[in-house]
Parts: structure tokens; sequence; C-alpha cells
């Protein structure tokens, strides 16, 4: 089988570059040498394991991605840019009919996955490509569906840490607070509770020295009417390497949708992992 053409767009950023060095490797797909980069980025290009890639701008991007197109066909966009990017993004993957990978949090989630539904591509859309943690997700879908109501009274309190550069909430606790609301937990998304301070990462979270640049901690903590019982749920990553299996599995899993003949469909990492 010819391995499936991609593009990861948010080079040089973080995240980005880490599925890009992972992709290299993978023989299920081919990184094509260009990526879409953001308003702030002078560089031209951006090297990974030797491979130089191209950085497109905003500016640059419908004639690139037009000739792109001419010289390759299909490829599928995989997005790991920045919360302000998603809209807009999803609008020109769309208008283009190009397939996408969202793995980037924030922006209008409601409007992403219609502007998905109205288009002729397809995508998978998700807050966390970490299977493990995509598991998780789906037991809490799970629990919401068969006992809703479940944790009716119960007090929920959601803290999560992540590096200093990271711009919006956790998209991740976001995604957990709307299966917790559908046990019967009153929570509004606006009380996570986020740290971006380094030195209280440090110091009070014990979060090592070395992931401060690049972490995701989340606890979330159910307390009763009465205080007496208290559950507590924990995902605590270190760096950014559980992404890329998940994320390059949901290439293949849009692939296999787009011949056959999908259109105008959202998926989720849920859909991926049971696939
Ligand atoms: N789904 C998942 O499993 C995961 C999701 N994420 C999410 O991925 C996103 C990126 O995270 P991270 O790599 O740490 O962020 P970084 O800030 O390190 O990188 C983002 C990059 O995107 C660039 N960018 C900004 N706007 C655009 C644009 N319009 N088109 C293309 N590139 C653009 C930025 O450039 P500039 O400097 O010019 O702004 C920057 O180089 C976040 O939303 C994060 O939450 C992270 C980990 C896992
Ligand atoms: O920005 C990050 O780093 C992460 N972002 C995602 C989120 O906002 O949920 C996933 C993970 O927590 C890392």
């Amino acid at each position: 089988m010819n391995p499936i053409k991609i593009m990861i767009n948010g080079l040089p950023g973080n995240v980005a570059s880490i599925i890009a060095g992972h992709a290299m490797a993978d023989p299920r797909v081919s990184l094509l040498p260009h990526s879409l980069t953001g308003p702030e980025i002078d560089a031209d290009q951006h090297t990974i394991s030797g491979t130089a890639i191209e950085l497109i701008k905003p500016a640059d991007r419908e004639k690139r991605i037009d000739d792109l197109a001419a010289v390759h066909g299909r490829f599928i966009s995989v997005d790991f840019t920045h919360p302000s990017a998603v809209t807009d993004n999803a609008a020109f993957y769309c208008s283009r009919g190009l397939p996408f990978v969202m793995g980037t949090t924030g922006g209008d989630r409601k409007k992403l996955a219609e502007t998905v539904a109205e288009s002729k591509t397809c995508a998978v859309i998700a807050p966390n490509m970490a299977k493990q943690i995509v598991g998780f997700q789906a037991m809490m879908a799970h629990a919401a569906e068969t006992f809703p109501g479940l944790f009716k009274g119960y007090t929920l309190s959601v803290r999560e840490s992540h590096q200093a550069g990271k711009a919006d909430t956790s998209g991740t606790a976001k995604a957990m607070v709307s299966y917790f609301n559908r046990m019967g937990v009153d929570f509004s998304t606006e009380a996570i509770a986020m740290e971006r301070d380094p030195t209280v990462q440090r110091d009070r979270w014990n979060i090592p020295e070395a992931y401060l640049s690049g972490h995701g901690w989340h606890t979330y903590r159910l307390t009763s009417p009465d205080k007496t019982v208290v559950f507590e749920f924990q995902h605590n990553v270190n760096g950014r390497d559980i992404y890329a299996e998940g994320t390059l599995d949901a290439v293949c899993y849009l692939q296999g949708k787009l011949e056959s003949g999908q259109q105008g469909r959202v998926f989720s990492m849920i859909d991926v992992l049971e696939a």
C-alpha cells in the first residue's frame, strides 16, 4: 500500500515538530516537506531529522496549497497550530476540500464541526490524541450514557497544568467536564483552575524540571455533598511523544473514510480508537 501523504501544519511549533519527527519514521505515511506556519515566524524553512521543510506563511497559503494539490493530488493536513487559528484554518481546509486531523485546541468548536459538516471533506477532531487518554474519555462517555446523574450533588474541582506558553485552557479538561455534566455534576469550564507558572509547577505540583516546558497534567476531584466521599481521576503526561501514535492512527482512519466515499463527516478520536 502506498504511504498516505500528509502535511503537518504548525511548524516550527512544539507539537507539530514532534509529530513530524514520528511521521518521518512511520511507513504508513509520507510527510510532504511543507507546513503552514504562523504570522510571527520569519524563517522560510525548518529542519526535522535532516529534512528541510518549507514554511508557508498565511499570506502565501492559498497559492502554495493549490500548487501542492496540483503536484501531489490528495493529502491529509494535520493541524497543531494555535487556538486563534483553528476556526480560520478549518474554513480554509474545507474551502479547498482538504481532509484534516485537527489536534489544535480552542476556537469555536461548534462552528468547527459545522464547517466540516457543510463541506465535501472529512476531519478527525480531538483535543487529545493520546490513545490511553482517549480510552479514558470513552469510559467516561459510557458512564455518562449509562448512568446519567450518577454524581448528582457532588462537587467537582478540575485543575490542569501546562507549559507557560500554552495559550488556552486545556481542551481535554473542557471535554471531560462535559461528561461530568452529563453525570449530574453542575460545573462550568470557566471554573477549571489553570497553572502556568513553572516555579509553582516545580515546587507545589512536583512536575519534573525537564518537563516544565512540555507537560499536560490534569486532576478531576469529586466530593460528595456531606464530604465523606472523594473520587479523584488523574492523567499526567510529561513530554509530547504520546500524541504522535494516535495522530498518525487518525490519519490512517481518515484515509479509510475518504476511500469509502465519506463527505462532510466529523470523526472523534473515540471513533479512531474503536476502529
Ligand atoms: N490534540 C492533542 O493531542 C494535543 C493538542 N495540542 C494542541 O496543539 C496546539 C499547538 O500546541 P504547541 O505546539 O504546544 O504550540 P506552539 O505555540 O509551540 O506552536 C504553535 C505553532 O503554530 C503556529 N501558528 C500560529 N498560527 C498559525 C496558522 N494560522 N497556521 C499555521 N501555523 C500557525 C505558531 O506560529 P506563531 O509563533 O507565529 O504563532 C507556532 O509555530 C495547541 O492548541 C495545543 O493545545 C497539544 C498537544 C496535544
Ligand atoms: O497544549 C498542550 O500541551 C496540550 N494541549 C491539549 C489540551 O489543551 O487538552 C492536550 C494536552 O493536554 C497537551
